[in-house]
């Protein structure tokens, strides 16, 4: 099958992104996104997402992990399609799109995407870490040392032995300072390491002002991958206007043959 794709970076959280306007693409064969998204036998990304039309929007984004499964919200990858709607001339400086976890907005400016997720009403908080949903499941835990950290052991043990075959994406941070924190993080679906999550830096700072660890109402996390800032309002209820912040850039183009 003949594809043209994209691929897309987001503070490294990579994915091979395809303009699926014509409805062309084969979206239930699992074994073909899996193999599209292999690092040694295919193109190599934690994720494949689609471009699709919207009647209610600018567009329409279809999420797969890297294992080939539909996957939850992605953060990082709705500020890709973001920048990839704007290179297809979708839009200009503002976007509507549709995704798994109901309507987005989204500003660019350059090459940087503020993203609007949707409001958080609940946090779990228990002894040692944090659940909560914010598009996708994650599980926050703070730690020490997290350079050294054995985030794959202990994120796909956590994954599977708290979650179940649902599965949760699992989070590690060390704060640096009130506003500002390191996160590593262990991703469904991709079952590795990722540089970075949106969702997941996402539910981090959520979660630090749930639990009183950051005061303000915006936070700087420092992944692998680079720099995201997320914004909140917290309200009686929850979250709200939360937004997920940072940069996205195409990396190269080619085609599937
Ligand atoms: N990398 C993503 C999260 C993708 C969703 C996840 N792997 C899942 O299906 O649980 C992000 O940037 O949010």
């Amino acid at each position: 099958m003949q594809l043209q794709f994209y691929k897309y970076q987001g503070t490294g959280n990579d994915f091979v992104m395809i303009d699926n306007r014509r409805g062309e693409f084969p979206k239930n064969n699992t074994k073909f996104v899996s193999r599209l998204c292999d690092r040694k036998f295919g193109i190599g990304a934690d994720g494949l997402i689609l471009l699709e039309d919207s009647e209610t929007a600018n567009f329409s984004m279809i999420y797969y992990n890297a294992d080939g499964n539909p996957g939850s919200m992605c953060g990082n990858g709705a500020r890709c399609i973001t920048h990839f709607a704007r290179f297809l001339g979708i839009i200009e400086a503002k976007a509507k799109f549709e995704a798994v976890d109901g309507v987005h907005h989204a500003t660019i400016e350059g090459d940087v995407i503020s993203l609007k997720m949707q409001d958080v009403n609940n946090i779990e908080v228990y002894n040692h870490y944090c659940y909560l949903n914010t598009g996708s499941p994650h599980h926050v835990a703070m730690v020490t040392g997290l350079q050294e950290y054995d985030v794959f052991n202990e994120g796909r043990s956590l994954r599977n032995s708290l979650y179940g075959t649902e599965g949760a994406n699992i989070n590690f941070v060390e704060a640096i300072s009130e506003d500002t924190v390191n996160v590593r993080t262990y991703e469904r679906g991709v079952e590795d390491e990722t540089l970075s999550c949106g969702t997941g830096v996402t539910a981090v700072a959520l979660a630090l002002a749930e639990t009183g660890m950051t005061t303000g109402n915006e936070v700087s996390l420092q992944t692998p991958g680079g720099v995201l800032k997320v914004s909140y309002k917290k309200t009686t209820e929850g979250y709200e206007d939360i937004f997920l912040i940072g940069p996205a850039t195409m990396v190269f183009k080619g085609e599937w043959e």
